[in-house]
């Protein structure tokens, strides 16, 4: 019989103590219930006596965000353990250590990264991280290339994908990223003065289609082990280190969606910023910083999957002159249309990001939900012709200037 029950935070508190080897045994613990994500329960247990501390993560049997009329597999939390596990070796110190998981509870042990801060909250204060490319170029990388068929043994990619089958989750994004907002669904929330654009989106063939080409790749190309949901409010940040957590949408999918899901985060912060900046020429400077960033993701990406191909492919046929060139250019490609739907998914669709939507003044809002959708709209009708990573930075800052 299943011990499965959400804990209470006397309950965790029990369960930290009964953990071996990380508190004292006169430890003081307090715990608090500090999940702000749309699905799960995160308990933040610390020691006053020793100052130690560690975050218990609990699956809830449903998504909390919108309540038990939609269950959730519990199975997911055991994939977000493993991912973070496979993460950590491969990108050792950008990932919270587990310690331990418990099936029973759907609960993971891991380590407290309270000394960062989500990256959403720290772009909407104005913060900048300088080594944030490089980190996230390096963990995209490294996470893409070694559980791929050109980084790792085939024949124990396919055991792996089958470690990493996510029928829930993926679900999730199937609806709310590539079906959802393209139709008068009851699970969109639209801002009334944008109901024009995005009645206007619901029309437009070229874009429905290009969204269709895009779903087909989320839903059939198993090509590697992705984080699944990678935007700024999953990475913890400081301007020294990066730390990518919540990986429970993993499966094996297209890698343009991991890359994809970093960008659109970062452009979705770039329409936002009007709403957060007063000052002229902050807001001109903290802009080009976004886009700097944005192109600086893709580039460190590129360099860093270029040289792991070039110096460990297992693939002999892939060593062929020309083929790793296509590759990337292919990828590129996917990353624009990635990286427009899951922009304009966060303007109308369920759960969208605070850097546009806690925005006050309801034009300034308009505005900045406007920018996104056309700059989401347009990458995705664009993405099949996309050959540099500039592109996406021209478009973005031409759409601010047609909107301001
Ligand atoms: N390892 C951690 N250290 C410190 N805080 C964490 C950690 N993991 C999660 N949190 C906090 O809990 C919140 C929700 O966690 P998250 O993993 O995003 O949950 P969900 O899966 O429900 O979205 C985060 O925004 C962060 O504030
Ligand atoms: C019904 S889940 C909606 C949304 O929430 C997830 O984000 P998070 O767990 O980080 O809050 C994911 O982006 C889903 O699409």
């Amino acid at each position: 019989m299943s011990h499965y029950h959400p804990l209470t935070e006397q309950e965790a508190i029990d369960y930290a103590r009964r953990l071996p080897d990380v508190f004292p045994s006169n430890a003081e613990l307090s715990s608090r219930e500090i999940g702000d994500g749309n699905l799960n329960l995160v308990f933040h247990i610390t020691d006053s006596v020793s100052g130690r501390s560690l975050i218990l993560k609990q699956a809830l049997p449903y998504a909390k965000v919108v309540g038990e009329s939609w269950p959730l597999s519990l199975d997911r939390s055991r994939i977000e353990s493993e991912a973070l596990v496979v993460q950590e070796a491969l990108c050792p110190g950008l990932v919270p250590h587990v310690y331990t998981y418990d099936t029973e509870l759907a609960l993971t042990v891991m380590e407290d990264l309270s000394d960062h801060v989500i990256m959403r909250r720290g772009l909407v204060e104005g913060n900048r991280y300088p080594l944030f490319a490089e980190h996230i170029g390096h963990f995209l990388a490294h996470t893409l290339f070694y559980t791929s068929d050109w980084g790792m043994n085939q024949q124990e990619k396919k055991e792996r994908l089958g470690r990493f089958i996510n029928p829930d989750l993926c679900k999730i994004t199937e609806d709310l990223i590539f079906d959802d907002p393209y139709r008068d669904a009851e699970t969109n929330n639209i801002h009334e003065p944008i109901r024009p654009d995005v009645e206007k989106l619901w029309a437009d063939q070229e874009l429905l289609l290009e969204v269709a080409f895009l779903r087909e790749k989320f839903l059939t190309h198993a090509q590697a082990l992705l984080h699944g949901d990678l935007h700024t409010g999953s990475i913890f940040v400081t301007p020294e280190s990066t730390k990518v957590i919540d990986p429970e949408f993993a499966y094996y999918g297209p890698m343009g969606f991991d890359i994809g899901a970093v960008l659109a985060n970062l452009l979705l912060n770039y329409c936002g910023q009007a709403g957060w900046k007063s000052d002229q020429a902050d807001l001109e400077s903290f802009r080009n910083y976004l886009l700097e960033t944005v192109e600086a993701v893709w580039t460190r990406f590129e360099q860093e999957f270029r040289a792991l191909w070039e110096e460990k492919t297992v693939d002999r046929m892939a060593r062929t002159p020309g083929f790793l060139d296509s590759f990337l250019a292919r990828l590129l490609q996917d990353t624009f249309g990635f990286t427009g739907a899951k922009m304009v998914r966060r303007i109308h669709g369920l759960a969208q990001v605070a850097d546009i939507n806690r925005i006050e003044d309801a034009g300034v809002r308009a505005v900045a939900e406007r920018t996104a959708l056309h700059i989401g709209t347009a990458l995705i009708k664009h993405n099949r012709q996309a050959a540099d990573i500039k592109e996406m930075t021209d478009l973005a800052r031409r759409a601010v200037q047609l909107h301001s």
